[in-house]
């Protein structure tokens, strides 16, 4: 057992933990990070492509700078280059088996009922506070599975298909595992565009998520203990013991878990944790997303590609095209999710999911990262579950005791985003600050 009692201990090191401990050192506070992964960075990494010198966001990635206030912050203070995915200049689209190079290939009647589809959205949006718990608001009517919200509207196959591959891109996981409420939340946070659910932000970090993070923890100067997974949290009156699966005690006055919603059952609490959090837990989120690379040859430039609803790949775009790198093709970047059969692995398997796009494609080297088998993630971004967050919103978040929580699937307003775990990272400090001072 460590002799030293530490003011506090966060466990896990992805932006929210390292934003708690970064603030709590800024106020003075003794502080060790516990983190069980090698790296630090949780569902963000940026790391090379495939054998090349090349590096890319395995997780995490785009960031919006108008909206995205806390990372802005950040962007900001520690002046962080940022840069842009490069806009789109040819498009393929297959709906309701048509094939079209249209960039927006939907009829007059769609448009019309996209219409409709975003006057009513927004008339519900209106009533959804993303700053304040979803199951005070008196909105669970709304907490319902967004294939049935969708499918509420009668819209055409195209448009459905159309939209449904935007969304899935941006849940992450087949539209029956997402609440419209989670949507909807972030609606009001993305200046109240409907459609901007369907607009995935386009800056993303010049040199990867890792210059941020690793500038955060340079400056707090905490202790970081890397491979160094915690298995049990318990609470006295007036301390936090952590034990690690190494079997190591840290002892500290208050703690912070920062940990992914579908691990947070994965450790053993004295005393449990209430009943609220425990079961909102076990519900857990269903971000399930594959995110694929390929380097492609034989593609039209700067392209986006969409695809129907039984298509291996949801979307796929150039990210990096050939002219500007040394990898001598084309970067492509994709999405899909998990009930899908596709290996992102497998370089056959995303050159004939690509080639139903662009029959001439040929993919030299592909990669990705299963983020469901990791025992440290157990997901993608956060989708919440229809039912969860009329439900359990609250208890997620609340304090228990000396612990305090952070991270992206447990925050209000941009739950699922980077910006999400940050914004919680700053208050889980100052939570646990005000514990801490009142000792
Ligand atoms: C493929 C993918 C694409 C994404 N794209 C975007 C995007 O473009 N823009 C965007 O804003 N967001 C995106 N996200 C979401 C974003 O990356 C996450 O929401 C955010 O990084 C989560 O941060 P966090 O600190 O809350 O959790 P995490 O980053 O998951 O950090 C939790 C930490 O806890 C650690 N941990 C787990 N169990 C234990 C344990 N027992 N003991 C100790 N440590 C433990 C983990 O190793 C991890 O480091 C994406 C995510 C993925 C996976």
């Amino acid at each position: 057992m460590d002799d030293e009692i530490y003011d506090a201990v966060v466990i896990g090191a992805g932006f929210a933990g390292l934003t708690a401990a970064r603030d709590l050192a800024e106020r003075g506070q003794r502080v060790v990070v516990l983190e069980a992964r090698e790296r630090i960075g949780g569902r963000t990494w940026y790391r090379r492509f495939a054998d090349t010198d090349f590096s890319i966001e395995m997780g995490g990635n785009w960031l919006d700078t108008v909206g995205n206030r806390a990372l802005m912050a950040e962007v900001e203070r520690y002046d962080v280059p940022l840069t842009m995915s490069p806009e789109a200049k040819n498009h393929v689209s297959i709906l309701d088996g048509v094939r079209s190079t249209a960039p927006c290939p939907i009829s007059r009647r769609d448009e019309i009922d996209l219409q409709r589809f975003v006057t009513e959205t927004a008339r519900q949006v209106a009533r959804v506070d993303p700053y304040r718990p979803l199951d005070t608001q008196g909105v669970a009517d709304l907490d319902v599975p967004l294939d049935e919200y969708i499918a509420g509207f009668g819209l055409s196959r195209t448009l459905t298909e159309l939209m449904g591959a935007w969304i899935r891109q941006e849940t992450g996981c087949h539209l029956s595992q997402i609440s419209a409420l989670h949507l909807m939340s972030w609606i009001p946070l993305l200046d109240d565009d409907v459609l901007a659910i369907g607009h995935t932000p386009t800056h993303r970090f010049a040199a990867g998520t890792i210059d941020l993070l690793q500038r955060m923890l340079d400056d707090s100067g905490v202790e970081l203990r890397l491979s160094t997974p915690v298995s049990a949290v318990i609470q006295s009156e007036d301390r936090v013991e952590v034990r690690t699966h190494a079997g190591n005690v840290v002892r500290a006055r208050g703690a912070v878990i920062a940990l992914p919603l579908n691990c947070i059952n994965d450790l053993a609490y004295d005393p449990p944790l209430s009943p609220g959090k425990a079961a909102g837990a076990a519900i857990g989120q269903s971000g399930a997303a594959k995110k694929l690379w390929a380097l492609v040859d034989g593609l039209p430039p700067h392209l986006l590609a969409i695809g129907e609803h039984d298509a291996p790949i949801d979307v796929f775009f150039t990210d990096y095209p050939g002219d500007e790198t040394d990898l001598g093709a084309d970067l492509v970047v994709g999405f899909s999710t998990q009930e899908r059969p596709l290996d992102i692995l497998d370089r056959e398997d995303v050159e004939t999911a690509i080639r139903r796009y662009v029959p001439e494609a040929t993919v030299r080297k592909v990669d990705g990262y299963d983020w469901l088998a990791d025992p440290y993630s157990k997901g993608t971004w956060c989708a919440s579950p229809a039912g969860l967050l009329s439900s359990y919103a609250s208890a997620l978040e609340a304090t228990e005791g000396r612990l305090v929580f952070a991270g992206s699937d447990i925050a209000h307003a941009f739950r699922g985003w980077i910006e999400g775990a940050v914004a919680t990272g700053g208050v889980a400090a100052e939570r646990l600050s005000a514990i801490l001072a009142d000792d």
